[in-house]
């Protein structure tokens, strides 16, 4: 029983790598040569300033993010450090129950409730001081 607890409570996978990019037409061309297949979402997320085009790569995805704001998240971080990968994000069974995890693990986290993210997901993101430098979502699929 304790080994179901102990799963639940745990990462399942590797949900996206979020891609921070400039130009996304230029990039989901790209991407979609590199991987030879189309983007199969395209979604914008008010609330992140952010443009998000999503490409499958057999189990795995690829989600291109473009700030929509000069101020956005994606826009101060291309502007620091250029296009590049971005984030980790990692499927959760239970979001509420790992950030309460993390959070006694000393992550810090960056939001403290869930909120929409993109695909259908609820999503947190734990600060990359933490994590060796690499910024972490959790994403939870949103049931309604
Ligand atoms: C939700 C839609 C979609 C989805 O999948 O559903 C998304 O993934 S949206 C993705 C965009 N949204 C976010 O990233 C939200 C969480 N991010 C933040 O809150 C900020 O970006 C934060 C706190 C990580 C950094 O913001 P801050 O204002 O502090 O910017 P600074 O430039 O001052 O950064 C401080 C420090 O962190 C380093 N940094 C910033 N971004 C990243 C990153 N993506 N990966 C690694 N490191 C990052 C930055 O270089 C600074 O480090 P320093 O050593 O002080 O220079
Ligand atoms: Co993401």
């Amino acid at each position: 029983m304790v080994v179901i607890i102990l799963q639940y409570l745990a990462m399942d996978k590797i949900e996206h790598i979020g891609i921070a990019v400039s130009n996304m037409d230029a990039a989901k061309a790209t991407w979609q040569s590199l991987l030879n297949t189309v983007v199969y979402k395209t979604e914008t997320v008010d609330n992140e300033q952010v443009s998000t085009a999503f490409l499958q790569a057999g189990p795995n995805k690829i989600e291109l993010l473009q700030g929509t704001h000069p101020d956005s998240v994606i826009a101060k971080f291309i502007k620091k450090k250029g296009e590049g990968i971005h984030h980790i994000a990692f499927a959760v069974t239970d979001i509420y129950a790992e950030m309460q995890r993390l959070k006694t693990e000393g992550f810090t986290l960056l939001n403290n409730e869930p909120k929409n993210g993109a695909d259908n997901k609820l999503v947190c993101f734990v600060h990359p001081k933490d994590v060796n430098g690499v910024l972490i979502e959790l994403c939870q699929e949103r049931i309604f």
